[in-house]
C-alpha cells in the first residue's frame, strides 16, 4: 500500500517510567529523529504504533461518549459550554462550532474537557472517570513526544517543549489544555451542499494526538499532494502539529491543515464515527517565542505570541463570537 503518512513505532515508550528512559539510547535517537522528520517533511503528520496505551481504555470512552451523544438534545444542552471567551469546557451541538471560520455547518458534536471548573453528564455516570483516565494517559504520552521532538532539534535540553508546556496537565495552572471526545452522527437526508464534518482548519496548540474509530474521512494538506487521507490503522495514534509548536520551533514544525469528510461511501455515511483528541495548549501566561537555532528559518516572523491569547482567538473565531 502507498502509505503517504508515516508509521512509527515508538517502542512501548507509554509503559517506560520517565525518569527511566535513557535518552542516549542510539534506539531512542532513531524513534526521535524518524518522528522529528516525520512532522518536519510534508505530511506534518504521523501515526503512533507501539503507542502502549490501553485499547480497552479508548473503546470505554467511545462507548461512554456514544451514550452521551445519543441523549436527547434538551438533556446535552445542559452540558453545553458557558462562556467561549473564558473556558473551552463542555458541549457543542451540531452548527456550534465551525474550525475554519466560514459559514459551513460542521456535523459534529463535541464535549471538551478543560481547565478547573468542570462539569459532566450526571446521566452518564462513568462518562467523567474514563474521559480523565484516558486524558492522563494522553498527557503522560504528550511529554515524551516533546522529549523526542526536542532531541530531533537537536537540542541539549530534552525538556525544550515540555518547558513550553509548562504546567499544563495541572487543572490548579489556568490552560486551555483541551480533551474532546467527538461524534459524527449517521449523515442524513437532511445534508446539503457545503456540509463537512469538520471544515480545513489548524489546531491551536503545540501537539494533538487523534484516536479514530474505523470510519475515516480524516484528511490532512501536504504542500507539493494537496489533500490526503488519514485513514485509521487499528492500533494506531495520529499526531499532528499546531500553531503553537509552529511557532516556537520557527515553521520548521508547520501546523498541519486538516479536515474531515463526509464518507462517499453510502454504508459508512449512514454511520457515526467517533474520535478522542488530546491538545496540548500551554499555561495560559506562555509567551511563545520563535526558537533560534541553524536548522531553523531565520525569516520566520519573530514575534512571540501568548497562548492564552492564541487559543483564545481561536476559539472564539470558531463560535463566531
Ligand atoms: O475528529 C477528527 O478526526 C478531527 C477533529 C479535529 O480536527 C478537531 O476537533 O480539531
Ligand atoms: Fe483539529
Amino acid at each position: 500500500m502507498d502509505r503517504h503518512i508515516p508509521l512509527i513505532d515508538i517502542d512501548n515508550l507509554f509503559n517506560v517510567d520517565s525518569d527511566s528512559i535513557n535518552y542516549e539510547d542510539p534506539q531512542i535517537q532513531k524513534i526521535a529523529n524518524e518522528f522529528g522528520l516525520a512532522l518536519h517533511e510534508n505530511s506534518g503528520c504521523a501515526y503512533l504504533l507501539n503507542h502502549g496505551i490501553p485499547e480497552e481504555m479508548i473503546s470505554t470512552v467511545f462507548a461512554e461518549s456514544k451514550t452521551f451523544f445519543e441523549l436527547p438534545d434538551d438533556i446535552k444542552m445542559k452540558y453545553c459550554k458557558k462562556d467561549v471567551t473564558k473556558s473551552n469546557h463542555g458541549y457543542s451541538a451540531v452548527g456550534q462550532e465551525c474550525l475554519n471560520n466560514l459559514n459551513i455547518r460542521e456535523l459534529k458534536e463535541t464535549f471538551d474537557i478543560c481547565g478547573n471548573d468542570c462539569y459532566y453528564p450526571e446521566e452518564v455516570p462513568k462518562f467523567k472517570e474514563v474521559m480523565e483516565s484516558l486524558e492522563a494517559a494522553c498527557w503522560k504520552l504528550h511529554s515524551k513526544l516533546f522529549k523526542l521532538l526536542s532531541m530531533s532539534l537537536k537540542l541539549d535540553n530534552v525538556d525544550f517543549i515540555n518547558d513550553k508546556a509548562r504546567n499544563c496537565t495541572d487543572r490548579t495552572v489556568p490552560s486551555l489544555n483541551t480533551a474532546r471526545t467527538a461524534y459524527y452522527p449517521p449523515v442524513g437526508d437532511d445534508v446539503i451542499a457545503g456540509d463537512i464534518r469538520c471544515s480545513a482548519h489548524t489546531d491551536w496548540g503545540l501537539l494533538t494526538m487523534l484516536l479514530q474509530d474505523d470510519i475515516g474521512g480524516l484528511e490532512v494538506q501536504v504542500p507539493s499532494k494537496g489533500w490526503i487521507p488519514v485513514p485509521p490503522i487499528p492500533g494506531t495514534i495520529v499526531v499532528i502539529t499546531g500553531d503553537l509548536l509552529e511557532k516556537l520551533t520557527g515553521g520548521y514544525f508547520g501546523a498541519t491543515p486538516h479536515r474531515v469528510m463526509i464518507p462517499e461511501d453510502e454504508i459508512k455515511m449512514k454511520k457515526y464515527r467517533q474520535t478522542f483528541l488530546s491538545f496540548s495548549i500551554s499555561d495560559n501566561d506562555v509567551d511563545i517565542f520563535p526558537l533560534r537555532s541553524e536548522l531553523l528559518d531565520g525569516d520566520y516572523d519573530s514575534k512571540p505570541v501568548n497562548s492564552f491569547e492564541h487559543a483564545m482567538w481561536r476559539s472564539t473565531l470558531s463560535y463566531g463570537v
